[in-house]
C-alpha cells in the first residue's frame, strides 16, 4: 500500500519545556488516521510541522515522499489543511470566499463551490456574510475550503471542534464519503474519542507529548478491550507506572 506520510523522530521543545517528543508514524493510502489525545497532549504542534506552518527541532516529515521543509511545494501539492479555526474574510459572504480560494486552482470547474458548500451543509447560508457564522458554520467553511481543490491527502486538526450533534455527524458523514468514493486519505485529530471511533481505521494515541501507542484500530482492541475509551485509559495507565519507575 502506498505511503502517504512518513513522520520520522519529530520533536519539538517549547521553551516552556513542553512539546512533542521523537513521533514516528506512517499513514498509508485511503488511511483514516486518528490522533488522539487530551487536550495539550501535542496534536496540534505535531499537525502544524506536518503543514509547513512551524518546524521541529529534530526529526522529518514527508507527505508523498517529499520532504516539507526542503521540498514544500511538491510536498503540498496534493494536500489540504484545516488546522485550528480556518481564517476567512469576515466582511464576505461564504460562498465568496471559496470563489476567491478557487480562483487558486483554475482548473476546477465552477460547479464546485455548489458541489462543496452542498458537501458541508453550508448551502442554505452560502450569501450570509462569515462574520454572522457560528463557529460551527466557519469550520464547516473552513473544511469547504480545503476539500475545494480535490486533494489526496487531508489534514484536519478537531475538524467536529464547535460543533452540535447535527453538525458532528454532517461532517463525519462527508469524511466517509471522501474516503469512499474518492480514496482520499485523512490525518485527523481529536480528542472525542467517540469521533475516532466511528471514523477511524488506524489510531495513534498521544500523551504528554509521546505517541505512547499505533496501529490499526482493530488490532489496537485486540479482543482485550471494547472500546478505545478502554484502551486509552489502560494506556495511559502503563504509561504513568512506566514513567513513575523511569
Ligand atoms: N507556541 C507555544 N509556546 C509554548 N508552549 C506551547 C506553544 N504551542 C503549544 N505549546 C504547548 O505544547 C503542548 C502541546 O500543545 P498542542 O496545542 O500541540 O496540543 P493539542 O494536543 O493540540 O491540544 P488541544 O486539544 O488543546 O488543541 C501544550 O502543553 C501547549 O501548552
Amino acid at each position: 500500500m502506498e505511503t502517504i506520510v512518513e513522520i520520522e523522530g519529530l520533536t519539538k521543545t517549547f521553551r516552556n519545556q513542553r512539546g512533542i517528543h521523537d513521533i514516528s508514524l506512517t499513514v498509508r493510502k485511503g488511511d483514516i488516521y486518528g490522533f488522539f489525545g487530551p487536550n495539550g497532549a501535542g496534536k496540534t504542534t505535531v499537525m502544524k510541522i506536518m503543514a509547513g506552518l512551524s518546524k521541529a527541532n529534530k526529526g522529518k516529515v514527508r507527505l508523498f515522499g517529499h520532504e516539507v521543509t526542503t521540498h514544500y511545494e511538491q510536498a503540498m501539492a496534493k494536500v489540504g489543511v484545516l488546522i485550528e479555526t480556518a481564517e476567512a474574510y469576515e466582511y464576505m459572504s461564504g460562498r465568496k470566499n471559496l470563489e476567491l480560494a478557487a480562483r487558486l486552482y483554475p482548473e476546477l470547474p465552477g460547479s464546485r463551490v455548489d458541489e462543496v458548500l452542498e458537501l458541508v451543509g453550508l448551502s442554505g447560508y452560502q450569501r450570509e456574510k462569515v462574520g454572522h457564522y457560528s463557529l460551527g458554520m466557519k469550520q464547516r467553511l473552513g473544511l469547504a475550503a480545503a476539500i475545494l481543490s480535490r486533494p489526496e491527502l487531508l489534514i484536519l486538526d478537531e475538524p467536529t471542534n464547535g460543533l452540535d450533534i447535527e453538525g458532528m455527524v454532517q461532517i463525519r458523514e462527508v469524511i466517509l464519503l471522501l474516503a469512499r468514493e474518492e480514496r482520499t486519505t485523512f490525518f485527523l485529530s481529536s480528542h472525542l474519542i467517540h469521533d475516532m471511533e466511528l471514523m477511524c481505521n488506524r489510531i495513534g494515541i498521544l500523551y504528554g507529548g509521546k505517541l505512547i501507542r499505533e496501529g490499526l484500530k482493530t488490532e489496537l482492541l485486540d479482543g482485550r478491550f471494547p472500546t478505545l475509551e478502554e484502551l486509552f485509559i489502560h494506556e495511559v495507565k502503563e504509561e504513568r507506572r512506566a514513567v513513575n519507575h523511569a
